[in-house]
């Protein structure tokens, strides 16, 4: 039987209205009973238009947000019902890269220091000594593709690319099982935003990662993905194959969304995943 690495049963999250000085605004229905389940070793995709409630979904699976019913299940951990010594552990498994490179790197840190900084928080779970520490460095730095000349240098001294690089080498350093991909290559030029797809391809290979890959850009999803969702105003309207969505959508929405989707402008897929 396939195992599950990510279920998300019914969740919904309302926010509370907020008080202005014009007076109490509305309460947000951001997520409304969502359901969803990730399978190990897949790439899931969340796809859905700004406001959709994709970061909420995002922030919710990460334990950043209560959803207001429902539940989170990662390898078949209810997170609702962790204590904080097992959500510690479970937080070194579920990693997140997010959009843009440049403004998710401290400036003032050393890649060095960007890339071990995850075994320094979960060193409870993970227990290394500072040797093993600085050998885990240049692996993951080698693991991005980026030799270990580049451990003592500085955020500005590299490019988007090798920025966003930087940032997967720094997710993958507690060994997570899980990955949140918030739209990883959307503030990247186009030809360097295939590289770093490729990358994530060829690093769940080699490593056996489950990708939950929250986009707005259906051709990317339909490039990286086996599956996906859509979501619209915090409602999943349509799931399932992405050949099967993109080939025959069922819903308006989605034939809509698939309608306006731009050319895929990333090379075929090499290696295993073809
Ligand atoms: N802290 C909050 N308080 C009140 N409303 C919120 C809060 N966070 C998000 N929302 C609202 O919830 C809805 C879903 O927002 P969310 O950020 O999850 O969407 P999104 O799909 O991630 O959008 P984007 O792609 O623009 O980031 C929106 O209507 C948003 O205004």
């Amino acid at each position: 039987m396939t195992e599950i690495m990510l279920e998300i049963d019914n969740v919904s999250k309302i926010y509370p209205g907020r008080r202005g000085i014009f007076g109490t605004s509305q309460e947000v229905h951001a997520l409304k009973n969502v359901s969803l389940s990730v399978r190990k070793g897949e790439s899931f995709g969340l796809v859905g238009e700004s406001g959709s409630g994709k970061t909420t979904l995002t922030r919710s699976i990460l334990h950043l947000e209560t959803p207001t019913s429902g539940s989170i299940r990662v390898q078949g951990q209810d997170l609702g019902k962790l204590s904080d010594a097992e959500l510690r552990r479970l937080r070194a498994r579920v990693q997140i890269v997010f959009q843009d490179p440049y403004a998710s790197l401290n400036p003032r840190m050393s890649v060095y220091d960007i890339v071990t900084e995850p075994l320094v928080i979960h060193h409870e779970t993970l227990g290394l000594t500072n040797r093993q520490r600085s050998d885990r460095a240049a692996e993951l730095l080698s693991l991005v593709g980026m030799g270990p000349q580049h451990l003592h240098r500085y955020p500005h001294e590299f490019s988007g690319g090798q920025r966003q690089r930087i940032c997967i080498a720094r997710a993958l350093a507690s060994g997570p099982e899980l990955l949140l991909l918030d739209e990883p290559t959307s503030a990247l030029d186009v030809s360097v935003q295939a590289q770093v797809l490729n990358l994530l391809c060829e690093l769940q290979d080699r490593l056996g990662l489950t990708y939950f890959f929250i986009s707005h850009d259906l051709a990317v999803v339909r490039y990286l993905c086996d599956r996906v969702a859509l979501i619209n105003r915090g409602e999943i309207v349509e799931q399932g194959d992405c050949a099967q969505i993109f080939d025959a959508p069922k819903s308006e929405y989605a034939r809509m969304l698939i309608g306006a989707m731009p050319e895929v402008k990333v090379p075929a897929r090499t290696g295993s995943n073809t």
